[in-house]
């Protein structure tokens, strides 16, 4: 096991360089078994491909003296049964025999990982098609149709190497597609998308990286058996006369073994020492990367849920509030938006009614309510992202004076990250744990801002340094698993202020993070804030959170905004029964609570003290 080295950061917890994030082929290559099947696939290689050069004699060319001949000067392995260079057939045999596995092999990757990319990122009717199509593929036999296709158009072997491959993709298809479906929900995946990422670019960036290594493994093994399964088609002499495989050349030993047993005994090496190898390659990859992916020590625990709740210091908050924003420019406003996502009875079932909103340049505004009021629906609904099913079914988000509702999907990837941006609730899970922070703060600003790498890299090394992370180079390097909460959320903080957005949404930012991380992210947001002059919609549950940032506040329950207007007035004096009985919750002259009541009851004290 790794042991975390020592810093003299706090927040971070470093695992040695040489731990797990060494590439997996350096990895490989410290297993003699992996190195002896790589050496002798190279040399394989390096033979087909100079097969020309190494060859001493044209492979096809039979010399009728030299029938079953036994090795000599001119023959170094002997000849075989039509008087050919054994020793010359080999060496093309590796050539064509590996090509041939090769037009398999690329042909079922093509197919299988294209397939199930599109399939399980996309879902839906792509879905629907290509598991029906590679369903169909698995139900046919495989070898009934490779005959069917040499009856039709004759024995060759890229044609029957090629159909091979196509019945083949399955084995790819499935792998890739089970890889993507577990990652595409994932919420650095989300956080990609709202940070402005096209899919194609998501795709390339956070899907293939993980479905990368077990590619590579899968086509060590389907690589051995197209070779194998060739090499057996060719023995059953359905091959080309004309193109010398190892495959032909067991056919000819076999039919010669009691006169020249040794005729059958190099393609047998050949293809033998090839599978061995090409399984045992695939072995140690495999090994690798479950040592890889073996659960490592936690850098740091989930810091537990806790809310700024203390009432002493929300009071003080509301005694000595902020100065008011001053009117600016509307960035925002949402006017009798609905919700609704798909009922069982055919209909629509509304989650958000008719809320209307207005939040101008470098005001702040807090949408509070109970969990399921629908805050996060409506916040979601400006980027256009909500979850599968729903809908804005009625009124109108207008962003800088263009409504959000009607723009098409292109125009949103682009304003996503780099007009409005977006912090979430869970700092960890919408990181993507496989690249570095710098990486994945690096990207969405070359492509939103069109910078180089370099400049980049600067900007986010001033951006990291900005939210107040103590070394920024070393963030820059760490994976997210070294960093803690706070920090990722600073993080992310900097990653949503990269591209100097006009609309900032913060989801319960800081729900995740404890007290005292709670206040130094708020502290954080609200400089920043006022700095960018952005306008900001504060999703929360939390009406400390609301005391302390927001300029207007508006209260929801059961999707609908019940109560909405600068936030002290409300604090003061809050009309609507529902914002009186939710601040009445943490607002309390109440003396503070007793102990709790733990041995013959069940009863448990209420906020203000009284048991229930
Ligand atoms: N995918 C979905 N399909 C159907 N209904 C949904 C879906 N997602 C959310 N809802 C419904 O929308 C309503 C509002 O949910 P929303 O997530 O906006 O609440 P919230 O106020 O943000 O709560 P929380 O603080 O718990 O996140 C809830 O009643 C919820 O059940």
């Amino acid at each position: 096991m790794t042991t975390p080295a020592h810093t003299t950061d706090p927040e971070i917890v470093v695992a040695p360089r040489d731990g797990t994030r060494v590439s997996l082929f350096r990895r490989v290559l410290r297993n003699p078994l992996a190195v002896a099947s790589m050496a002798f696939l190279t040399i394989a290689v390096i033979t087909a491909v100079f097969a020309q050069f190494l060859a001493p004699h044209d492979p096809n060319n039979a010399v009728i003296q030299n029938v079953l001949a036994p090795p000599g000067a001119d023959n170094p392995l002997g000849a075989d049964g039509a008087g050919r260079d054994v020793l010359s057939r080999l060496i093309f045999g590796a050539q064509f025999s590996l090509a041939g596995a090769l037009v398999a092999l690329l042909t079922a990757m093509v197919i299988g990982v294209t397939g199930g990319l599109l399939a399980g990122y996309f879902g839906k009717w792509i879905d629907t098609l290509w598991t029906w199509v590679i369903s169909l593929m698995m139900a046919l036999p495989t070898i009934i149709v490779l005959l069917a296709a040499r009856a039709v158009v004759g024995p060759s072997l890229w044609l029957s190497m090629l159909i091979f491959g196509v019945m083949l993709s399955p084995a790819f298809f499935r792998l890739v597609y089970a890889s993507v479906t577990a990652v595409r929900n994932e919420l650095y995946v989300d956080a990609a998308r709202v940070s402005g990422l096209s899919d194609a670019r998501i795709i390339a960036i956070h899907i293939l990286s993980v479905v990368r290594a077990p590619i590579v493994i899968q086509s060590a093994i389907v690589g051995g058996i197209a070779l194998a399964v060739q090499s057996g088609l060719e023995f059953l002499g359905l091959g080309d006369i004309n193109v010398p495989t190892w495959g032909s050349m067991l056919s000819d030993g076999f039919t010669n073994l009691y006169t020249s047993p040794m005729l059958i005994l190099w393609p047998a090496l050949a293809i033998g020492l090839t599978l061995i190898s090409l399984t045992l390659l695939a072995n140690s990859l495999r090994d690798e990367l479950e040592r890889a992916n073996a659960p490592r020590k936690q850098g740091r625990k989930k810091k537990a849920t806790a809310a700024v709740t203390d009432v002493k210091a929300v009071e003080d908050i509301i005694r000595h509030p902020e100065p008011a924003a001053p009117e600016g420019e509307i960035v925002l406003e949402i006017s009798n938006l609905s919700v609704g996502y798909p009922a069982p009875d055919g209909g629509i079932k509304k989650v958000v009614h008719d809320v209307s909103l207005t939040v101008r340049r470098g005001e702040v505004h807090g949408l509070v309510g109970e969990s399921g009021s629908g805050k996060t629906q409506t916040a979601w609904s400006v980027l256009r992202l909500l979850p599968e099913g729903g809908k804005i079914v009625g009124g109108s988000i207008h962003f800088q004076g263009k409504d959000l509702t009607k723009a098409p999907a292109r125009d949103m990837e682009k304003m996503r990250g780099r007009n409005i941006a977006y912090i979430p609730q869970e700092p960890m899970s919408n990181l993507d744990p496989s690249f570095t922070i710098g990486s994945q703060l690096v990207e969405p600003m070359r492509i939103q801002l069109g910078i180089t790498a370099k400049e980049a890299k600067e900007r986010a090394l001033r951006l990291l340094a900005r939210v107040g992370i103590p070394n920024p180079e070393r963030t820059f390097a760490a994976y997210p698993h070294q960093v803690s909460g706070g920090m990722a959320q600073r993080v992310l903080i900097a990653g949503a202020i990269s591209c100097n957005p006009d609309l900032l949404i913060a989801d319960e930012p800081t729900t995740a993070l404890d007290v005292t991380v709670q206040a130094e992210v708020l502290d954080l947001l609200r400089d920043l804030q006022s700095e960018f002059q952005m306008a900001v919609v504060l999703v929360t549950h939390n009406f400390g959170v609301v005391a302390d940032l927001c300029d207007r506040v508006s209260v929801m329950r059961l999707g609908r905004i019940v109560e909405t207007g600068p936030t002290e007035p409300i604090f003061e004096s809050p009309r609507h029964p529902y914002t009186q009985e939710l601040l009445g919750a943490i607002l309390s002259d109440a003396e503070p609570r007793g102990p709790l009541v733990t041995t013959g009851s069940t009863a448990v004290p209420t906020p203000n003290g009284a048991v229930r």
